[in-house]
């Protein structure tokens, strides 16, 4: 399986909004990061428009008509404010993620054993896919939730990966062990009933490859903060060549 990058551009949005200057400029950011080979630009579009606003949605969906066969990923709350860009933008994918809307960041999935929260997202599940949006929902590594995404329609998971960011972090053997296997078995677990796997949050330049190389079929990481942090030092092309040469030993079969 080979591995998308797409590129989240959120942070170079809540460095502009410092100022109302309008730079650094988002859309040069993410042309920047095309131009360099990424495969996509996600954007979370929170409703306190802390980093990505509205009209930043808009401009960028412009920008992706120019390149075609890169994709477009909005992320968000389908309870809050998602579904009105799901259903004017028509991305190729939005991510539903369960964030409320002061969260400082996303830290968790959707707890499909939940039956207020199944019936919640199966119609909003419904209205993307019926515009023609593929739908990722936002996941914790939890093999039996799986089947219960796919009842749903999901096309794909987003497997939550900050845990195992986490991990390996702590430069603990046995600590990244035990993460690696979790997500091994929560992607097997989405690939047998016919779903994709996608994956994000707080990867990075040290354990992009581990993680691709121990986790089956990831179709696409999503990477923003330290991908971004990185373009500080390296500028946005070295950055994403720096990445795509991470996802490339990642997927190097043994
Ligand atoms: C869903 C997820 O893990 C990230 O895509 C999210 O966009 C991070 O949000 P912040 O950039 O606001 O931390
Ligand atoms: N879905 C993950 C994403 O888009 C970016 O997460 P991060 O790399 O900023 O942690």
């Amino acid at each position: 399986m080979k591995t998308n990058l797409s590129v989240n551009v959120n942070k170079v949005a809540l460095v502009r909004n410092t100022r109302h200057l309008g730079i650094p400029s988002v859309t040069k950011a993410a042309q920047a990061c095309l131009q360099a080979g990424a495969h996509g630009i996600t954007v979370h579009p929170r409703p306190d428009e802390r980093h990505i606003r509205a009209q930043d949605v808009h401009e960028l969906a412009a920008l992706m008509k120019q390149w075609p066969g890169r994709e477009y990923n909005i992320e968000g709350n389908p309870t809050q404010n998602l579904m009105e860009f799901v259903s004017v933008v028509r991305p190729d994918q939005c991510t539903f993620v369960p964030d409320s809307e002061d969260q400082f960041t996303s830290d968790h999935g959707w707890n499909l054993e939940d039956t207020a929260t199944r019936e919640r997202l199966a119609p909003l599940i419904a209205a993307a896919k019926a515009s023609g949006v593929r739908v990722s929902l936002f996941m914790d590594p939890l093999p039996q939730q799986m089947a219960a995404a796919r009842a749903l329609g999901a096309d794909r998971v987003e497997l939550y990966t900050e845990p195992y960011a986490a991990a390996w972090a702590s430069e603990r053997e046995s600590q990244r062990t035990e993460q690696l296997q979790r997500y091994a078995a929560a992607a097997r677990a989405a690939l047998d009933v016919g779903m994709g796997v996608n994956a994000g949050h707080d990867l990075n330049r040290d354990n992009l490859a581990e993680f691709l190389k121990q986790v089956p079929g990831v179709a696409e990481v999503s990477i923003g903060h330290a991908l971004i942090a990185d373009a500080l030092d390296l500028g946005y092309a070295q950055a994403v060549a720096e990445y795509l040469r991470c996802i490339e030993a990642g997927n190097q079969v043994a």
